[in-house]
């Protein structure tokens, strides 16, 4: 049996807006994510995460912060892509696990909703996906709530 693991990071800085998008639920907040797409941090930490496993790249050589296409793209198209190249390979994934650090919001009663969201993106169980959270004890950019964090980390297997 071939096991991969691979893991991501990515930060987003806020700007002025009502709700954020995380792990795929849009969550209300007094600040927005600023980014080319819909600066949803933690999926592209996850997407990151996969392309890791594969030795494939990253999210930036995959959709270009340069092409005009991927402004306010949904981040499934982003994720999606990285589990059709790992298909494409042989591997399945066998758990993704995502962190997202930040003061706020809090993160944890949405969890479930998020889980789920990406479970139905990648074709998963629930059960093989984690969503959980942090702060950073108010330090850092984080801890001044000036951006969000999150770090992921993915399991492929080749059977
Ligand atoms: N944005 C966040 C941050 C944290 N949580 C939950 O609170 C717990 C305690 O956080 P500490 O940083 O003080 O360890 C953490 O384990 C999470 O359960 C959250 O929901 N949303
Ligand atoms: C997702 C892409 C898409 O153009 O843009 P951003 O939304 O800015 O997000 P980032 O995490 O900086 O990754 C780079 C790009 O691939």
């Amino acid at each position: 049996m071939d096991i991969r693991v691979g893991q991501g990071y990515d930060v987003h800085a806020f700007e002025a807006g009502d709700h954020v998008i995380l792990c795929g639920v849009s969550v209300p907040h007094d600040k927005k994510l600023k980014g080319h797409s819909d600066a949803d941090v933690g999926m592209h930490a996850l997407t990151d995460a996969i392309y890791g496993a594969l030795a494939d790249g990253d999210i930036g050589q995959h959709f270009p912060p340069s092409d005009p296409q991927w402004k306010g793209a949904e981040s499934d198209i982003f994720l999606r892509h990285a589990v059709k190249r790992a298909s494409e390979r042989g591997y399945r994934i066998s758990n993704v696990d995502v962190t997202l650090i930040c003061e706020r919001p809090k993160v944890g009663p949405h969890a479930v909703a998020m889980r789920e969201a990406l479970a139905k993106i990648m074709g998963l169980e629930v059960a093989q996906v984690s969503v959980k959270a942090t702060t950073s004890e108010k330090l850092g950019f984080t801890g001044r709530e000036e951006g969000i964090a999150s770090m992921a980390v993915a399991t492929l297997i080749k059977d």
